[in-house]
């Protein structure tokens, strides 16, 4: 793994947890202004990010993907080139003017972007109508399972090809499971999940890392395992908002192939960016 450059640090991450967002005091509107004052980022991604960059490093931490961790995930979109992705976790849109433009520019038609804050979503179409990627991203607002369950009863999403894990970490597994119910994951679908190693998120490496035998035996335990064992405030984060399904059962018939891709917070701390891929169902 190439060593951390020092030199693009963000911010240090400050303690601004509260029962329902993270952060939200005024930083995310503060950047939106930020970046749409400079008429010369107009029009382009790449300036827009080195913008959102730039005030992470020298304003105040956000807590965006990142550099290193984009690239993991932009390198996966230019090689499986999806129609559709989906993100769930928008925050101030860095994730998704990376990740949109570059299935953009790989020929894909639809970016959704799910984000539960009305206030963070309105800050992301701000910055995605600057950046001029609005033909195809779409933000919907709300708790990622109603936006999923949402486009696909509205028909807008029947495949996912890639989706990008970034939201409540309890609900990386009953997201995941909610898609794979509703016949949304099939052979070549990618998963990139974030935050595996910091804070982390052990019920989903377990789940993603199972075969279809262990995933089938789990079926018989209780549900609350893949709500349940996060390491420090992951999951007490948000958890007076957050009301996730434990019912849904998903399809433990799907074969997954799964690595950890090693790397780092856009602070120097180390994370790593976990690549599933769909290898395709087995005959129930
Ligand atoms: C780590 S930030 C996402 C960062 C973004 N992906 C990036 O790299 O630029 C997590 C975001 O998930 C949102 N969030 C938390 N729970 C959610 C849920 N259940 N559904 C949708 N968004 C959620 C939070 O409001 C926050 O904006």
């Amino acid at each position: 793994m190439p060593l951390f450059d020092e030199s693009k640090a963000y911010a240090n991450q400050e303690e601004t947890f509260t029962d329902t967002w993270e952060f939200d005091d005024g930083r995310e509107e503060e950047l939106v202004e930020f970046i749409t004052s400079k008429p010369e980022l107009c029009g382009s991604p790449a300036a827009v990010l080195k913008g959102i960059d730039e005030y992470a490093r020298t304003k105040k931490y956000l807590m965006n993907v990142g550099e290193d961790k984009g690239k993991i995930v932009t390198d996966i979109i230019k090689e499986r080139r999806p129609n559709v992705m989906l993100e769930l976790g928008g925050y101030c849109g860095y994730s998704t003017i990376l990740f949109g433009d570059a299935v953009r520019s790989s020929g894909g038609k639809r970016y959704f972007s799910l984000e539960r804050s009305p206030k963070f979503a309105k800050n992301i179409m701000a910055l995605i109508d600057f950046t001029g990627l609005s033909n195809i991203v779409e933000v919907i607002v709300g708790p990622s399972d109603e936006g999923i369950q949402q486009l696909c009863d509205d028909g807008k999403i029947k495949n996912i090809d890639m989706m990008f894990l970034d939201h409540y970490k309890p609900a990386y597994t009953t997201d995941l499971k909610l898609c794979e119910s509703l016949g949304l994951i099939s052979k070549g679908a990618i998963l990139a999940a974030d935050n595996v190693i910091s804070p982390g998120n052990p019920p989903y490496l377990k789940y993603v890392r199972s075969s279809v035998q262990e995933k089938r035996m789990a079926l018989t335990q209780a549900a609350t395992q893949d709500t349940e064992n996060f390491p420090g405030r992951s999951a007490a984060q948000y958890g007076m908002v957050e009301k996730l399904s434990t019912e849904v059962k998903g399809n433990p018939y799907l074969i997954y192939r799964s690595e950890l891709i090693d790397s780092f917070e856009p602070t120097g701390v180390k994370d790593g960016v976990e690549i599933t891929r769909c290898l395709g169902e087995e005959q129930s």
